[in-house]
């Protein structure tokens, strides 16, 4: 049923920035995923879907290398992943940033030490001042105000967490994003504000962005694609209305249920020139209006 082109996936093989193939996870006698295959292309922002325990977070485990597979193929930049030496690998995982669900920040550290994690683990050349220079950059560049540097994560509101979160994803100048639910946990305006700096990053920095999400928010927003996750596999990837004209339920449900048709209609509501130019931190009065008009359930998806 998948939407995607696999025979010109494979002939823009330069395009495709992750490559999984045949996957196979179990735990046990569970079992994750069986012959799951998903690409995500050069420069989108994929949306990743499914019910909860279906196997979004093992599946970019997988990727990123923290999950090994009993089985399968996964390319990351043509690079196999599987298997590589510690070298290897890590001039593999240099090249992505991620953001983990909740942030995963370390609580003992401030947010510029947080940042500068990746920095120290993969550049111990250089110099203290750069680090401190860089990290500074970063906070700065996900719209946490300078003074948040020295601050723990416990005197951080959600949303700053997760910016700081994403702060570290980007210290390394990657080119590859993954988030695990980066919107999970924030009120719909903070929520907004931070898919619309996801997107401005991705824009500006060009990403390529696989996003796992809940939110239908998110995906209409700022997704390309949207792969969904059922039946241990990838049961079909593309537009959101490429995915809506299949015949498959639980896509129906998704989609044409009072969640979904909310979201779809924030969305066909518009954006305005206001919201398009104003500041990722600063959402507008009009897109309140919208966020919450006719989605007051989302609401407790995004809480959620
Ligand atoms: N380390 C582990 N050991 C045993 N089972 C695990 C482990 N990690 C994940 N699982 C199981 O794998 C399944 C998929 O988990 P995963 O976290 O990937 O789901 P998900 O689709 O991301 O769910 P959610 O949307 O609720 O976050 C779940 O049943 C989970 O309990």
């Amino acid at each position: 049923m998948a939407v995607s082109d696999t025979s010109r996936d494979r002939r823009d093989g330069d395009d495709i920035i992750v490559d999984v193939r045949n996957l196979r996870n179990s735990f046990g006698p569970s079992v994750i995923h069986e012959g799951l295959d998903l690409q995500v292309r050069r420069g989108e922002i994929l949306g990743v879907v499914g019910g909860s325990g279906t196997g979004k977070s093992v599946l970019m485990r997988s990727i990123i290398g923290l999950q090994t597979p009993d089985a399968g193929d996964i390319t990351v930049f043509g690079e196999p992943t599987i298997g590589r030496d510690e070298t290897e690998a890590t001039n593999i995982r240099k090249r992505w940033g991620v953001l983990f669900q909740g942030g995963a920040l370390f609580s003992t550290l401030t947010v510029a030490e947080n940042v500068q994690v990746p920095l120290r683990e993969f550049y111990r050349d250089l110099s203290p001042a750069l680090i401190d220079e860089i990290a500074a950059y970063k906070v700065v560049m996900t719209g946490l105000p300078a003074d948040a540097g020295p601050k723990y994560p416990a005197e951080l509101s959600g949303g700053m967490k997760k910016r700081a979160g994403l702060a570290r994803a980007l210290a390394m100048d990657p080119e590859l994003l993954f988030l695990d639910e980066p919107t999970a946990g924030l009120d719909p305006i903070g929520a907004a504000a931070f898919d619309e700096l996801i997107q401005s990053l991705q824009r500006t920095l060009g990403l390529t962005v696989f996003l796992i999400t809940h939110d239908l928010d998110t995906l209409y927003a700022i997704c390309d694609r949207v792969a969904v996750l059922a039946d241990k596999k990838v049961i079909a990837v593309g537009t959101i209305d490429e995915l809506k004209a299949l015949d498959h339920p639980w896509i129906h449900e998704y989609f044409e249920g009072p969640r979904g048709r909310a979201a779809s209609t924030t969305k066909e509501f518009g954006t305005s020139d206001a919201q398009a130019d104003a500041h990722p931190t600063e959402v507008v009065a009009n897109e309140t209006g919208q966020r919450s008009q006719g989605a007051a359930a989302d609401n407790a998806a995004r809480a959620s």
